[in-house]
């Protein structure tokens, strides 16, 4: 069983704008997976069907196996498994201090002060913002509202957690650190899914890589297998991970048959390797 799954997925925008045309996405518990496609595709509008935002035109999405219904305490329950950062952390941050707006959604689900403060605590050191309670969301950096909004989702104790774009905006080393922050709060059991461009991240992070085009899922594999697609990966306009392009030119124009892998790390175990052996 998955825990996430969409089957068929079609949704028009109000103003009939077509968008998704039978999206079937499949997340099983504990993954970590990587949703790339290029801008407008619809990788945003997938995710607000998740939590029951966004409700299918035709075709449905099943959490644990359970169709999602669209009655005030079914949405809620939802929410509690599939919590959702948006994008732009300026569309989730809103209360006066990072206490209050992390707080917020504990305090929604009516549970006692001392839980919520716990929660919050707890939410907090997870994002390495200790010591930022009383600090105004707004006045903070790109990458720390990043932070609170994680923190935010984090305090509802959620199974599933949906990240539009984490590293979108952050220098080089900010989303290096969001990807890490995602990646231990994986290896603490929480499935996280993921939409980006950053195709150097995708494969050293992800367990699995969806790509989208058109409307639809174009392939669908780990990412050693999904990186080696160069012509699908071009289709949906994304470049090839650099150190694949390396072995890619290696290949092609130098006539080395070398498999550097995907990543710096494969890549240098390899490099390693080779001149050990000559
Ligand atoms: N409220 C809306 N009404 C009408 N059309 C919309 C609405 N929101 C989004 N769209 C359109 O739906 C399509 C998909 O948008 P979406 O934001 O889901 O794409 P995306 O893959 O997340 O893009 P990006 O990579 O640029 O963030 C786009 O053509 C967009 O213009």
């Amino acid at each position: 069983m998955y825990i996430l799954e969409t089957k068929d997925l079609h949704y028009s925008y109000p103003d009939g704008t077509e968008v998704l045309k039978g999206v079937n996405f499949k997340v099983k518990k504990g993954e970590m997976v990587a949703l790339l496609g290029p801008n407008g595709v619809g990788k945003t509008t997938l995710f607000l069907h998740f939590n029951g935002i966004l409700r299918p035109t035709k075709g449905e999405v099943l959490i644990k196996g359970k169709p999602i219904k669209y009655d005030k305490k079914s949405l809620l329950e939802v929410r509690k498994t599939v919590g959702i950062v948006f994008q732009n952390p300026d569309d989730q941050l809103f209360a006066p201090t990072v206490k209050d707006d992390v707080a917020f959604g504990p305090l929604n689900l009516g549970l006692p002060k001392e839980e919520v403060e716990r929660r919050v605590k707890e939410a907090l050191k997870a994002v390495g913002l200790e010591g930022f309670e009383n600090k105004v969301p707004h006045h903070l950096s790109g990458g720390q509202k990043k932070r609170v909004a994680i923190a935010g989702v984090l305090a509802m104790e959620p199974e599933i957690i949906v990240l539009d774009e984490p590293t979108a905006g952050l220098d080089p080393i900010g989303a290096s650190k969001i990807m890490k922050l995602l990646y231990d709060l994986n290896k603490r059991g929480i499935t996280i899914i993921i939409s980006t461009h950053d195709v150097d991240l995708v494969p050293v992070y992800a367990d699995r890589v969806y790509i989208m085009y058109d409307g639809k899922i174009l392939k669908e594999g780990e990412p050693r297998e999904v990186f080696r697609d160069v012509n699908t990966l071009r289709k949906a306009n994304l470049r090839l991970p650099r150190v694949a392009h390396l072995l890619e030119i290696l290949n092609k124009k130098d006539h080395l048959p070398v498999d550097l892998g995907f990543t710096i790390g494969e890549a240098r175990r390899i490099l390693k390797d080779l001149i050990v052996k000559n």
